[in-house]
């Protein structure tokens, strides 16, 4: 069995089946791309994964063990970790408390334990936000906002990365800085899926691609290949966005 794996994953919402049968694998240590057209599914892949949707049908397996009906914070304590396509950090508090809130325990009485001001200096380094600890998140530029929402995630101390849309807002530099944090992740053996509508970026980060269409696997494969795959080209022409 792979690290990570979809097996026949089905959500459906009324009539609308959002995902259709969709079988994925994920190896320790690999980057997987999860493209497709807007609405293809990708972000209630993620949201099955995490259990904030229940699943319809079909299995979700994580590091040997069944996590589909489990709860969202034991998701969480599996070891696999979301960034979200909306950044939510607390405005009230500074990044440094933002990033100490996810390193609690896990219960709404908890107002002590959590991360040690180096352990929470530490997380920020890794996606270069040490310097800002002590500022509000409604202070930063939006690149910082969004590289606070993974030093968040970072924090659950998690073995592998659901990362939905990364790179959306960012210009090239800030994009070319985030591939490299998540190479310095991957180097440090993170384990990641990536859903992003940023091709350059994203065909550079990932080792293997997954394109799905209407809730529907219609290509894998590796990132060269996939940008010269016809049946990947026509959805993307069927749909409003360039590929
Ligand atoms: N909570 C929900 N209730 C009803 N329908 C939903 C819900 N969440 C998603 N859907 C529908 O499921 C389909 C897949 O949506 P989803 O957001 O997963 O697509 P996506 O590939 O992530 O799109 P995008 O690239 O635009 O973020 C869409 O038709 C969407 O309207």
């Amino acid at each position: 069995m792979s690290f990570f794996e979809l097996d026949g994953l089905t959500k459906r919402f009324g009539g609308l089946v959002a995902v259709d049968d969709l079988s994925l694998s994920v190896d320790r240590g690999e980057i997987v791309g999860l493209i497709g057209p807007n609405g293809s599914g990708k972000s209630t892949v993620f949201n099955c994964t995490m259990s904030r949707y229940t699943v319809s049908d079909g299995s979700i397996h994580f590091d040997g063990d069944e996590i589909t009906d489990l709860k969202t914070h034991e998701v969480v304590e599996n070891g696999l970790a979301r960034v979200s396509q909306e950044s939510n950090p607390i405005d009230a508090m500074t990044v440094g408390a933002n990033i100490k809130l996810f390193t609690l325990p896990n219960s709404v009485t908890s107002i002590r334990g959590g991360a040690s001001d180096d352990e929470i200096f530490n997380y920020a380094a890794r996606l270069d936000l040490e310097d800002k600890l002590h500022e509000q998140p409604d202070e930063l530029p939006h690149a910082d906002v969004r590289r606070l929402e993974v030093a968040k995630a970072l924090a659950t101390d998690p073995e592998m990365m659901l990362l939905d849309e990364p790179f959306a807002g960012m210009n090239q530099q800030e994009i070319d800085g985030l591939v490299e944090k998540f190479e310095e992740l991957r180097d440090a053996g993170m384990t990641m899926i990536v859903v992003d509508h940023n091709m350059g970026g994203l065909m550079r980060l990932v080792d293997r691609v997954v394109v799905i269409h209407n809730g529907t696997k219609i290509a894998a494969g590796d990132p060269e290949a996939i940008a010269e795959n016809d049946q990947v080209r026509r959805a993307y022409l069927g749909s409003s966005e360039a590929m």
